[in-house]
């Protein structure tokens, strides 16, 4: 009832298949657009059960505070001005992601989802049971980030990576598959106004760029 249409992102099923040799990922994805409001096409919302709607909505909103907290925090450790951030981030773009990995015998052979980075500013990630699944890429090794009850995972998205001029740095991460038990996550991702040109900060120059980063 609420499938992925043709060249969509919202709904459920697997986004970026486009061919029939691809390999899939080892994952069911429920992807909706919360934000901005008037975004919403609560025709693909399940009205299913009777308590989902409204949860989405108060979980989107209490993640779009904490996400402009820490973009904030971010800003002003940039030593960016506040108007010029607050510009970009007003209205700001959300999206709510809920994967279901089912277990798999051959759970070696398959991936829950390939390797990526996000393309929003900032990401949610709730490991929602607990059941690792999530890893990180630094230096060409993966690390596992084990679930933390009601911990939430903050992973900076492009966006971030490209407005800090790579002071932050966008992270590489893929989902593992377990041979025994089902696994779930919610990731929400949060990105600038829907109609803003995304650059470096004027404040951040190269030279600065560099000096923090050491
Ligand atoms: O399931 C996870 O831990 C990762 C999810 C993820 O990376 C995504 O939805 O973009
Ligand atoms: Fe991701």
């Amino acid at each position: 009832a609420f499938a992925l249409l043709p060249n969509s992102l919202e709904g459920y099923g697997q986004a970026f298949v486009v061919s029939d040799d691809q390999k899939l990922d080892w994952a069911d994805i429920l992807t909706l657009i919360t934000r901005p409001l008037q975004s919403r096409n609560i025709d693909l919302w399940p009205a299913q059960p009777l308590t989902f709607r409204d949860s989405l909505s108060c979980y989107s909103m209490e993640l779009k505070s904490v996400a402009g907290t820490l973009l904030e925090v971010m800003a002003k450790n940039l030593g960016v001005a506040p108007e010029e951030f607050s510009t970009l981030f007003q209205d700001q773009t959300q999206a709510v992601r809920i994967n279901y990995y089912p277990p798999c015998p051959r759970a070696d052979e398959v991936l829950g989802l390939s390797p990526h980075t996000d393309g929003s500013s900032l990401t949610l990630l709730l490991q929602v049971n607990d059941v690792e699944g999530l890893h990180i890429r630094k230096g060409g090794d993966w690390y596992p980030v084990k679930p933390l009850p009601g911990a939430l995972i903050a992973n900076i998205g492009d966006i971030v990576e490209i407005l800090s001029n790579g002071v932050y740095k966008s992270v590489e991460h893929r989902a593992i598959i377990n041979a025994k038990k089902e696994r779930y996550s919610i990731a929400t991702f949060h990105g600038p106004r829907e109609d803003s040109v995304v650059s470096p900060f004027a404040e951040i120059g190269r030279g600065a760029s560099r000096s923090i980063c050491r």
